[in-house]
């Protein structure tokens, strides 16, 4: 997407053709600088610190993080060394173990001379299907927003409500949950996005808003806890979000705070929707809440909040009383029954095993 008036992608291979330049996104939405990534454990460390964030992208930076491996040292140990150091980085999206899958197993029957040329292709295609797989995701989320445009009153937006940051940002371009929401602004059709910020790390208030500001999608961002309310006083028409993992029974596990959304969406008949890739798909995992690995992050992240005061400098200040314990668990899983439509590159279908299993047949591993 383009940011002041040029185009970006949140990752790309570096002028020096050695290298990964990454947006730095833990200093969004106060900064907007590039960082080069010159080693597998500088990819990894950008992976965990979340200087990049968001499944689809944490996928890609690992990809990329095997070539750099392979340029450094294209031997066996280094391949598995650095694809369990890039699979350990953060547990719950499935799409980094996905990615590092499928660069480790193109390199392993490689001679060794070959594998930093093919690791390249590899990151490479991944990222250019990533960017397919959202348009495909953007026009088919954005015949659901045609349709709940048709329910308004002339001139009226369609409102939708997000967590977190399922956009571009968290993907290489287009973003899941956002790319149906740019596409309906640039076809001209009135959108309004109510942003949940996002605690504890605010990706809605420091990401989303960013990024739809950018854009000149109209958007407000609400503190997490109003969107029950709003659904209830009919302001939201549909919800969109992202997914982490989404399980063979349609299950999908995304930024902590998503479940309360789908339960309040539930209660208040509005449209809950999932985007996602298939590169989220675990058929592997039948119920999400047992299944899916959840990230616990540091307590910190709640206990501490950062931001830009009135002189411009950026400062992180305690927010909880001395002594108290906090916790920090990253994503939870919304139940399919919860779910009214998964929003896949292969069109909407219900989150239920069979349609899973029809629509992605040759994703199911045996
Ligand atoms: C298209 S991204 C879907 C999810 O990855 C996104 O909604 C999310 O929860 C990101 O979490 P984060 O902890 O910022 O990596």
């Amino acid at each position: 997407m383009k940011v002041n008036g040029i185009p970006y992608r949140t990752i790309w291979r570096s002028k020096s053709g050695k290298s990964v330049t990454i947006l730095d996104q833990t200093l969004f939405p106060h900064a907007f600088e590039t960082r080069e990534l010159t080693s597998v454990t500088e990819a990894a460390e950008a992976i965990r610190t979340m200087r990049v964030r968001g499944a689809p992208l944490i996928g890609a930076t690992a990809a990329y993080g095997m070539w750099l491996a392979m340029q450094a040292d294209p031997g066996d140990a280094s391949l598995d060394g650095a694809a369990s150091m890039l699979v350990d980085t953060r547990p719950t999206a499935v799409n980094l173990a996905w990615a590092v899958d499928i660069s480790r197993r193109s390199l392993i029957h490689l001679a060794p001379e070959l594998r930093a040329e093919k690791a390249l292709q590899v990151a490479e295609r991944i990222c250019d299907e990533d960017v397919a797989t959202n348009m495909a995701i953007g026009l088919h989320g954005l015949d659901l927003i045609k349709t709940a445009l048709a329910r308004k009153s002339f001139g009226e937006p369609v409102n939708i409500l997000t967590h977190c940051n399922a956009g571009w940002l968290a993907a290489v371009d287009w973003g899941t949950a956002t790319a149906p929401i740019y596409m309906a602004h640039d076809a001209g059709i009135p959108v309004h996005v109510w942003v949940d910020e996002t605690r504890p790390r605010n990706q809605g208030a420091f990401l989303t808003a960013w990024e739809l500001g950018k854009h000149g999608v109209p958007h407000t961002v609400i503190c997490d806890n109003a969107g029950g309310h709003l659904m209830q006083h009919g302001a939201v028409d549909m919800v969109i979000v992202g997914s982490d993992r989404t399980t063979a029974n349609g299950d999908v596990c995304n930024k902590i705070g998503t479940y309360l959304k789908a339960l309040a969406a539930k209660d208040c008949n509005v449209p809950f929707y999932v985007a996602l890739p298939s590169s989220t798909l675990d058929f592997s995992i039948s119920n999400g809440l047992t299944g899916i690995p959840i990230e616990e992050r540091d307590g910190r992240e709640v206990s501490t909040i950062a931001g830009r005061g009135a002189d411009g400098t950026i400062r992180r200040v305690s927010i909880v009383a001395d002594g108290s314990e906090v916790a920090n668990p990253a994503f939870d899983v919304t139940p399919a029954r919860l779910v009214t439509g998964l929003i896949t590159e292969r069109g909407v279908i219900e989150a239920s095993r069979p349609a899973l299993a029809a629509a992605f047949a040759d994703k199911i591993r045996h």
